[in-house]
């Protein structure tokens, strides 16, 4: 039975009160470990080993010394790799194949990116001409924010807990982190790599909790705390953000999505169902940037939809250390039932069940498990609730469209505005479509092909603010301008 600590200033704590919740394996609802829950104190103490490691040595080091550290923790999480694997899965129950080719490795180069763009990065200078003649020159200087809340989601824990702890510390900040309730397990086990890499104490620390009147809110309403980054739900989002107006305090939101997929019937017909099939199924469905909405134009919506079902039956569902399992439960039980909830809503608002929409027979050791059949919906109408709200699990629309300006309404019809994955081999349509997205990420002929140096985030409800390359900086430092007269 694992016991999930708080980490603090270096130290694996309990809480004061003795308060603890379960951890479960989503596989099959197995008790698989106990968690601390952080109360007031114990983020306070964790906020304030985090402003005391801004004034020690960590404050004190060189950005080309702070890069080396950042390098030697990404090397630390590929060396202890197996252990993230197993601790991932066991938290999320995806399949090995998946953590291992998304989850851990990008855990891992999430430091590494950051270290490099930001030790390279360079700042503003403007030469300015003065009236006597002599001149002055103007400097840009960066300096840490300060101490940075950092509230991840369960979907891919270590992966989106890092994505913004990569950065934070590559900027000089020092961070408390609330990992999710669902997922402690990874984020936990950086304490150790951060330990074992010589980060000094107080620079990265854990507190585990829920969110309102737990050890998210506590952590959000910090005094101490100079800035929030968050991933997760929209209407968490609004509750942070609100939190966050009370000093001021900078905010980086990461929210929900309900992307559409535009599939053109001048696509590659087998490329278009291989990335829908990721975007709609992998993680099972588990990503803010899949698709749960697909546009087909008329002329290949049959063909689309047959060779998706094909594909979809083809899928295994299996245990995570099973090698041909390509599909895992959901993370939980209660958001089971929200995402069975949605299957019942849509045959209720007239959907056609193409294939899927129940739950599977895993047999008498699983069906405990947060298993869910991936499903294919047609015929549902452009405001039904399955069509307009966030499902967040392994299902998808498809509906057929007859032209470029339909589909472009259709695909921007939605309060959400993170991401579009647009079918094509006509390239001026792509981009004069992709240009149209209410979206912050457009992929072409591809799905989550990541380039971390580049802008990401949401439009609309789906966020505010830029992760990705240097496009943080503005989040993670206080920039200043220094005048010099010459
Ligand atoms: N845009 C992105 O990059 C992105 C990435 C992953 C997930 N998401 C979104 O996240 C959602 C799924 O993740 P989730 O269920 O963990 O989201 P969630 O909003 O329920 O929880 C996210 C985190 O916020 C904490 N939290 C909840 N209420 C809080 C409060 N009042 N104050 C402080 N912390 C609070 C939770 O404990 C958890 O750690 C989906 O909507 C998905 O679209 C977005
Ligand atoms: O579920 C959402 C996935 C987010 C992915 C990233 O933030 C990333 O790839 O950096």
């Amino acid at each position: 039975m694992n016991e999930f600590k708080h980490f603090i200033n270096g130290e694996y704590v309990a809480s004061a009160s003795g308060k603890t919740f379960d951890n479960r394996c989503p596989v099959d609802n197995s008790l698989i470990g106990r968690v601390h829950e952080a109360g007031r104190d114990e983020v306070d103490a964790a906020v304030r080993a985090a402003r005391a490691a801004l004034k020690g040595p960590w404050g004190k080091l060189t950005q080309a010394q702070r890069t080396a550290l950042l390098h030697k923790v990404a090397n630390r999480i590929n060396e202890r790799f197996d252990e993230f694997l197993e601790a991932e899965c066991r938290d999320t129950g995806k399949p090995y194949r998946i953590a291992s080719h998304i989850d851990i490795p990008r855990g891992a180069a999430n430091f590494t990116a950051f270290a490099e763009t930001l030790a390279n990065h360079p700042t503003e200078g403007f030469r300015l001409d003065t009236p006597d003649g002599k001149g002055a020159l103007n400097v840009g200087h960066r300096s840490p924010k300060g101490v940075i809340a950092v509230i991840s989601p369960w979907n891919l824990p270590l992966l989106l807990m890092t994505w913004k702890v990569g950065p934070a510390l590559a900027c000089g900040n020092t961070v408390v982190v609330k990992p999710s309730e669902e997922t402690p397990a990874t984020t936990t086990l950086l304490g150790e790599v951060m330990n074992e890499c010589g980060v000094p104490p107080g620079v990265f620390n854990v507190v585990h909790g829920f969110g309102p009147d737990s050890a998210g809110e506590f952590l959000t309403t910090h005094p101490l705390v100079d800035a929030i980054t968050f991933t997760g739900e929209t209407r968490t989002g609004e509750a942070i953000m609100k939190a966050a107006a009370v000093g001021l305090r900078n905010i980086s939101l990461e929210c929900g999505g309900k992307n559409p997929g535009i599939v053109f019937a001048d696509c590659d017909l087998e490329k278009a169902v291989e990335g829908t099939m990721r975007s709609a199924f992998v993680n099972c469905g588990q990503v803010c940037l899949g698709t749960e909405r697909v546009y087909v134009e008329r002329p290949i919506f049959d063909a689309f939809l047959a060779r998706m079902k094909e594909e979809v039956a083809k899928l295994k569902l299996g245990r995570p250390q099973d090698p041909q399992a390509n599909f895992g439960p959901l993370v939980s039980q209660e958001h089971r039932d929200k995402v069975l909830s949605y299957y019942r809503l849509a045959v209720e608002e007239g959907a056609t069940v193409e294939i899927g929409g129940g739950i599977p027979d895993m047999g008498p050791e699983l069906n405990g498990g947060a298993w869910v059949e991936p499903t294919i919906w047609t015929g549902l109408s452009d405001d039904a609730r399955v069509i307009r709200e966030e499902i967040f699990g392994p299902c998808c629309h498809i509906r057929p469209f007859d032209s470029e300006e339909e589909v472009i309404a259709l695909a921007n019809d939605t309060d959400y505005g993170l991401a579009a994955a647009i079918w094509t081999e006509n390239s001026s349509r792509a981009v004069r479509v992709a240009e149209q997205m209410e979206a912050g990420i457009v992929w072409v002929n591809s799905w989550f092909l990541r380039d971390l140096r580049t802008a990401f985030g949401g439009a609309k409800q789906s966020g505010i603010g830029r992760e990705g390359g240097v496009h943080g900086l503005e989040f993670y430092t206080e920039l200043k301008n220094i005048c010099i007269k010459l």
